[in-house]
């Protein structure tokens, strides 16, 4: 479970989060809205990548300002562009940086590698160079690479911005598969078919929380009326 509690957040003195409290307990939740509505910045409070300055986020009880280690090991965060998040080489080897200092032994480690990578369609690309993947084999290498830390939530920023339509449906398909809670940013709105909650941003605050269908037409609605 995750708790917000009056999370507010500024930059160079323009708020982008204003005063927001929220209990994300469901499996798959959507957010959605505008460009520079500030649902990045919500993201990256979930595992502390930003600490808001007042308020806070707690997850499983653990602050993120206290305990931002121990939180990001439990959340998981897939950025939009893959690039930025491979670090490694081959494909292998980038999965493989994610259990670096676990204490869990090299076989086990190649063993948990081989059974993310079949899973995430990349077993054939083991020793691959990274870099030469398609952009869809690189968002799910990214995930891959999250997954195979076990993390219990999976925060996606906007995993498929970058992708054509099939590969749209393969990352959308993967994350539906997923165990974990899904919290996933998207401008792919039918993506959020079947979700459980999707949350609609504006101007630093949620405006709307609903379910799937309602929070796409408020949302609409709300654009429709922009000048
Ligand atoms: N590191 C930063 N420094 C200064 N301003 C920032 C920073 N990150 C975000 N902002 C600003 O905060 C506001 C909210 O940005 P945020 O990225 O959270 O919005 P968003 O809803 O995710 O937008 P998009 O859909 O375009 O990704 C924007 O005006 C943005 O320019």
């Amino acid at each position: 479970m995750i708790q917000l509690e009056h999370v507010t957040h500024a930059y160079n003195g323009r708020v982008v989060l204003d005063g927001i409290s929220l209990e994300l307990g469901e499996h798959r939740i959507g957010l959605i809205g505008a460009n520079g509505s500030g649902k990045s910045t919500l993201a990256r409070t979930l595992n502390g990548l930003v600490v808001p300055d007042s308020g806070r986020v707690l997850v499983d009880g653990l602050d993120t300002r206290k305990h931002g280690r121990e939180v990001r090991r439990r959340v998981g965060f897939v950025f939009s562009d893959a690039d930025t998040q491979i670090i490694m080489p081959t494909v292998a080897e980038d999965v493989q940086i994610g259990l670096r200092g676990s204490g869990i032994g090299r076989a086990e480690i190649a063993g948990r590698v081989d059974e993310v990578l079949a899973r995430h369609g990349l077993a054939g690309h083991r020793d691959h160079p990274a870099h030469l993947l398609s952009g869809g084999q690189k968002q799910m290498l990214a995930l891959a690479s999250v997954m195979v830390t076990e993390p219990r939530v999976l925060v996606c920023d906007e995993p498929t911005t970058l992708l054509d339509l099939r590969n749209v449906r393969v990352v959308t398909e993967a994350l539906r598969g997923l165990e974990q809670q899904v919290i996933l940013l998207t401008h792919h709105l039918d993506t959020l078919a079947g979700f459980d909650r999707v949350l609609v941003m504006d101007e630093g605050a949620v405006v709307f929380d609903g379910e799937p269908g309602a929070a796409v037409e408020h949302y609409t609605a709300l654009m429709e009326r922009r000048p």
